[in-house]
């Protein structure tokens, strides 16, 4: 049996050479039981998969393992993509694994410190452009017609044939079992479209017999896969201002609507947006009730769960899988700003004890 992680299931992964696979041994995230938050929202079962303990620190690293050992076997020199951060520090990071050239198209000051720092440590060709996302991703699409790069956006099927073994995983580690429901942070939408079709995949060929709800979580004002599911559209009405403080998916023509919206109506699932100050709130709540550190748009799955429950959305007795989807150290800025400020004192012990005695 090979060792859990994405290569687990090389059987249901499009590789023509398996020496050509460049691998950071992603993929392998704990699936941790929440028992405590479950309590605290009067469910039955809760579980968290943390996608933030990736080697890059988000699950973007089981789409890029997949897409780069694809420009390995095309021979391919140069890779590229446009990002809101977590794509260009996995891309970078793969790329110098298989001694490729890497160009990544930022939207300038708009993505979180470690993510940049990533990007340019791992030896990036960093652009940053003064527009956001959707207008970067235009730009690098552009570039890709002319030939100048590999792209290796979700617009790329081999990014989405990584990813779908998230929901592998959780099976895997579910001893089989399918959830009821499975709700994620939805910004360019190919995460949720991936997902679904491992689970599929693996109900069409026997090893499951279920299929679970896929729920997608947007912010307040990055919505508008939320706004088609709630007229029952199959098409979106792009956001030309994305804008929220979850800025991995301040997103606003999210490239992969179609496969996103089949995902929630096919499963019986649901779309739902959540404020800024839910996304902070529910961030908190994970860290100090869970020990589980995501940065902002990860939290938006938490943030989620707890307005469906408040709507009378979702029923408290079905088993529940929320992925967080970035590791909370991406966007240290975010969570210094939302805690209260650290107390400062000269060295001396009296009034340390005055401090530790009030507590
Ligand atoms: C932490 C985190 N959570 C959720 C999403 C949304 O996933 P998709 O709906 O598949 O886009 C992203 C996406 C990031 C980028 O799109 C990028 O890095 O360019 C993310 O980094």
């Amino acid at each position: 049996k090979r060792e859990i992680g994405v290569w687990r299931y090389l059987d249901y992964l499009p590789v023509k050479d398996p020496k050509k696979i460049v691998t950071l041994h992603e993929g392998g995230t704990p699936l941790y039981k929440c028992d405590n938050l479950a309590k605290e929202l009067g469910l039955k079962e809760l579980y968290v998969k943390n996608e933030g303990a990736n080697p890059t620190g988000s699950f973007k690293d089981r789409g890029m393992t997949m897409g780069v050992t694809r420009a390995n076997e095309l021979g391919v020199n140069i890779v590229g993509c446009a990002s809101t951060g977590n794509t260009s520090a996995s891309l970078a990071a793969y790329s110098a694994r298989s001694n490729k050239k890497c160009i990544v198209l930022l939207p300038s000051g708009n993505v979180a410190l470690g993510k940049l720092a990533q990007a340019m440590f791992y030896g990036a060709k960093v652009i940053q452009i003064n527009g956001n996302f959707d207008d970067a991703l235009l730009m690098v699409r552009k570039l890709a017609e002319e030939g100048k790069l590999y792209l290796l956006n979700s617009v790329n099927p081999f990014r989405l044939e990584g990813q779908k073994t998230i929901g592998f995983e959780i099976c895997d580690q579910l001893n089989w079992e399918v959830p009821d429901r499975v709700i994620l942070p939805v910004g360019n939408a190919g995460n949720i479209s991936a997902i679904w079709k491992g689970f599929k995949e693996f109900k069409e060929t026997g090893i499951t017999d279920k299929l679970p709800k896929m729920t997608g979580i947007q912010a307040e004002g990055a919505k508008p896969i939320v706004e088609a599911f709630k007229k029952g559209q199959k098409t979106i009405v792009p956001e030309k201002h994305p804008e929220t403080i979850a800025t991995a998916i301040r997103i606003g023509n999210p490239v992969n609507y179609p496969k996103a919206l089949d995902a929630i109506y096919s499963s019986g699932g649901l779309a739902e947006s959540v404020t800024d100050e839910e996304i902070v709130e529910a961030q908190k709540l994970l860290a100090r009730k869970e020990g589980i550190f995501v940065e902002p748009a990860s939290a938006a799955s938490i943030a989620g769960l707890i307005k469906l429950i408040e709507m009378d959305a979702i029923d408290r007795d079905e088993k529940i899988v929320c992925i967080t989807t970035g590791h909370g150290l991406k966007d240290p800025d975010a969570a210094i700003r939302a805690s209260e400020r650290p107390i400062e004192i000269e060295c001396d012990m009296d009034v340390l004890h005055s401090i530790i005695n009030e507590e």
